[in-house]
């Protein structure tokens, strides 16, 4: 059961879609934070490529479902309702009809940094912040971090050695392919990753998640295979001045160096997203497709765990686990996985300090 919470919210990015939003939707994503405007028109093409439409929602939107029918099924039913930081449904306006809750945020990043974790959060403290103002606070408590979740590294492990069978299969002489897994995230600023997770424990733990994961499903895929597959991860969507470093190798660059080593077959392991967002299908499924193209490498992409099965029932098991430890009862589920609240110098960015929900003491707002 999920007492005492009274419902789910997924608190998402949000996206455009249809074309008329989508230069509003970068505006309102990029405010007061000087990425330059040749940045946000380029931007603004990756989306018209699709008709201005993102898939996010609507990928969003299936999950949700997913979830509700997960939460019935396990004889716990409960209202599932999607919010978004940048685009309807605002996470103000569904907190509003959600008061008093207490209310069960998910994130749809399982990583810790700022633009991951901490965004959410302050973007919750305000809607909080001015609930509370108003006279109709709410209650918010999330789900931990989930990188380390079993289901949703079995689901992931299971999605790439899918995506290596049909690259080996695809092939004309499988046993002389020389195959690369590449798992890919998105990149941020380096001073952003030397700030993720708590100060205490040394920072970079955006990075350090992502290479643990790149690194086992390397291995899997060795086991797999038979073959020797190093670890290797790749970074996507970079933005910004091209002064600020930001986490490299860039996907691009790392498939030049790959073809020039020989390399004739490439999985990309889209780690970094759990469900197709404009980053897939630009930077990777159309970009990335592209330069393999011309270097002559056969790409194939994993899905993304959208709304798998053995994930859902994961994350499923996830907030059933939070509502227990809620409740003050045993939750062994959250033993390998960070705290849910986060302390007040988890993720810092270099921008002026916002209050954040879901914070363990200086810096709570609910
Ligand atoms: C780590 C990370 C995730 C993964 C975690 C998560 O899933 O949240 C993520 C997700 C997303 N990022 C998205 C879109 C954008 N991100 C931008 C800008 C930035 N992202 C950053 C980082 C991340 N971003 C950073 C450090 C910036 C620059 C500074 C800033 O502005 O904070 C910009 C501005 C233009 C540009 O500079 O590219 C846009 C339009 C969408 C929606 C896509 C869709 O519509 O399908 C999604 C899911
Ligand atoms: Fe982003």
């Amino acid at each position: 059961m999920l007492q005492p919470f009274t419902s789910v919210v997924l608190l998402s990015f949000g996206g455009p879609e249809a074309p008329e939003e989508v230069m509003p939707f970068l505006r309102r994503v990029t405010a007061g934070r000087g990425v330059p405007d040749e940045r946000l028109a380029e931007v603004a093409e990756h989306y018209h490529h699709f008709g201005g439409v993102s898939p996010i929602n609507a990928q969003n939107r299936a999950l949700v479902d997913a979830l509700a029918h997960e939460f019935a099924a396990r004889g716990c039913p409960i209202l599932v309702r999607l919010a978004n930081r940048n685009s309807e449904p605002y996470v103000a306006d569904v907190l509003a009809d959600l008061a008093p809750g207490p209310v069960l945020v998910l994130l749809t990043s399982p990583f810790q940094s700022y633009s991951s974790c901490r965004q959410y959060r302050e973007d919750l403290g305000l809607a909080a912040t001015a609930l509370e103002a108003a006279g109709t606070p709410v209650t918010l408590a999330k789900v931990p971090p989930y990188a380390d979740l079993p289901a949703f590294r079995a689901a992931v492990t299971r999605l790439v050695l899918t995506a290596v069978d049909a690259a080996l299969a695809d092939h004309p002489q499988p046993d002389a392919a020389r195959l690369a897994l590449v798992s890919v995230a998105h990149s941020i600023p380096t001073v952003a990753d030397a700030a993720a997770g708590p100060a205490s424990a040394g920072g970079h733990a955006y990075s350090r998640a992502l290479n643990a994961l790149a690194s086992e499903l390397a291995e899997a895929t060795a086991r797999h295979t038979g073959r020797d597959v190093a670890p290797d991860l790749a970074w996507c969507s970079r933005s910004g001045p091209p002064q600020v470093p930001w986490l490299e190798p860039d996907i691009l660059d790392r498939l030049d160096e790959l073809a020039a080593a020989g390399v004739d077959t490439v999985v990309l392991a889209p780690i970094g997203f759990v469900s197709d967002h404009m980053e897939v299908a630009y930077d990777l499924d159309t970009e990335a497709a592209d330069r393999a193209r011309e270097l002559g490498i056969r790409l194939v992409r994993a899905a993304t765990v959208g709304i798998d099965p053995e994930y859902v029932a994961g994350l499923v098991d996830l907030a059933l686990a939070r509502a227990a430890s809620a409740r003050g009862e045993d939750a062994p589920l959250l033993a390998g996985l960070p705290p849910a609240e986060c302390p007040p110098d988890c993720c810092r960015s270099q921008r002026p300090a916002r209050p954040a929900a879901c914070a363990t003491e200086a810096g709570h707002v609910a």
